[in-house]
């Protein structure tokens, strides 16, 4: 997979050189490439915003710099050989970033990122690139931020973890909370390790038990706890078909 990253920040992506996205570099499995936008700028003082028409507060990223940064990052990675470009806009008015999502873009060949400043980027630059390539707008969450970087890393990361040979066990990613399936939006319940006792705390028995049949259920049955506890929207979201009557047994006790 090849990345593109159009930034005012390159520094700001320094983190896809280190840990699971590093590795990922240095395997071979992904193809890095982060372009500062000031570099398409013509002005003495590498002008990338002006006054929004129609007034009101902050500014806009100007459609000049974009369109010539995006064009020269197209060019080139038709050049290098990629294909089929997905333009991925970080805003907090885009689509939600979800697991399906990032299984979806682990998919995809090339992925051209512009996290934007500001107010935002000037709608005519997604509209001329909507002509042209995929371009999609997503949100990781509902907060505000003050840029769209940390987007980036984010859903890096999440792809990133997705293609094969990156993560060291190919399974681990399948057993994901939100991987599809009967448990697709299941939280993952606690973890434990060594030592066996830690200021007075134990394990949970069945943990050092060796049942693993017992150790899968105890996990289940863990898993429907914090997921009620923290997030029942999702219990709804289960495909209830895939559930066994233990399942059911464990969501009557947790009141559904
Ligand atoms: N993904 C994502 C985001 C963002 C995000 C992404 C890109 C930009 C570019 C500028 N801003 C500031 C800003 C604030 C208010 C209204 C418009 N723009 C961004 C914010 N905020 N929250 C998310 N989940």
């Amino acid at each position: 997979m090849r990345l593109d990253v159009v930034t005012i920040f390159p520094e700001y992506l320094e983190p896809l050189n280190v840990s699971l996205v590093g590795k990922a570099r240095a395997r071979g499995r992904l193809d890095v490439h982060v372009h500062d936008l000031r570099e398409w700028t013509h002005d003495r003082h590498n002008t990338v915003d002006d006054t929004p028409y129609g007034g009101g507060p902050g500014m806009v990223m100007k459609t000049g710099p974009w369109g010539d940064c995006l064009d020269e990052t197209l060019a080139d990675g038709y050049e290098a050989g990629a294909h089929s470009p997905v333009i991925v806009v970080p805003t907090p008015s885009g689509r939600p970033f979800t697991q399906e999502l990032a299984v979806e873009l682990s998919e995809r060949p090339w992925l051209i990122f512009t996290p934007a400043r500001y107010e935002g980027i000037d709608r005519r630059v997604m509209d001329e690139y909507t002509t042209r390539v995929r371009v999609i707008e997503v949100s990781i969450g509902d907060y505000v931020l003050a840029g769209g970087e940390a987007a980036v890393l984010v859903i890096t990361e999440a792809v990133a973890r997705l293609l094969p040979g990156v993560l060291g066990n190919a399974e681990s990613h399948r057993d994901d909370s939100f991987a599809p399936g009967a448990m697709a939006s299941l939280l993952e319940g606690p973890v434990y390790t060594k030592p066996p006792e830690w200021r007075g705390r134990g394990i949970p028995e069945v943990l050092l038990s060796g049942h693993h049949g017992k150790i899968a259920r105890w996990r289940r049955d863990e898993a429907f706890r914090r997921t009620a506890l923290n997030r029942p929207d999702l219990i709804e979201r289960c495909d209830a078909s895939g559930f066994d009557k233990k399942d059911r047994e464990m969501l009557s006790i947790l009141g559904w």
